[in-house]
């Protein structure tokens, strides 16, 4: 099922998601709906917390024909290399606005796949971001957090009035 994403400055955002005790049916159910709505929105990555799920739980694809779907429970990573580099994020919670963000370029990933088997991987470039970006969701962090505080009060202004337009409108 296509599920509902929470929006930017909604406080659910902040919640910190908990450690997945079974990979069982209930998260593999959980699993094919996130891709479901990743790919609905369109998106390179969805963290459970986005769809006000708290489980530690992250899908990603960045290919462009849904080529390549990663399945991230309990993720974990460690920096490979500190050299910095910056991408411009989006973020399907704060729809619209795309700004630069300054991350770690090389990391290895540690998580559990949707058989609960455990694997590494490395990554660099945009899936080392999206991982990052994607795992700063599940500790209630979002990519605005990096923007100065002029920026992200100009982009929570914004959204607050979307919100109060669609809230009417309904
Ligand atoms: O909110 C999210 O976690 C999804 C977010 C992931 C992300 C994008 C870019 C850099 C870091 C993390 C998105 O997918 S926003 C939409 C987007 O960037 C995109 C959508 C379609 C095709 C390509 C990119
Ligand atoms: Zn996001």
């Amino acid at each position: 099922a296509k599920l509902n994403i929470l929006e930017f400055p909604d406080p659910r955002l902040r919640t910190i998601a908990e450690p997945v005790e079974q990979v069982d049916d209930e998260i593999r159910q959980l699993v094919d709906d996130m891709f479901e709505t990743m790919y609905d929105a369109p998106g390179i990555g969805l963290a459970a917390t986005q769809i006000n799920v708290h489980k530690r739980v992250v899908t990603i694809d960045i290919s462009e024909d849904k080529s390549e779907p990663l399945v991230l429970i309990n993720p974990e990573y460690t920096v490979l290399q500190d050299e910095l580099e910056q991408m411009q994020e989006g973020c399907l919670s704060v729809p619209g606005f795309y700004e630069d963000v300054e991350r770690p370029n090389r990391i290895l990933l540690k998580a559990l796949g949707r058989d609960g088997e455990p694997y590494e991987l490395e990554a660099e470039g945009l899936l080392a971001v999206c991982i990052q970006h994607e795992l700063d969701h599940l500790n209630g962090k979002l990519f605005v957090d990096y923007l100065t505080a002029l920026k992200r009060n100009r982009i929570r202004t914004k959204l607050e009035k979307k919100h109060r337009l669609e809230a009417h409108h309904q």
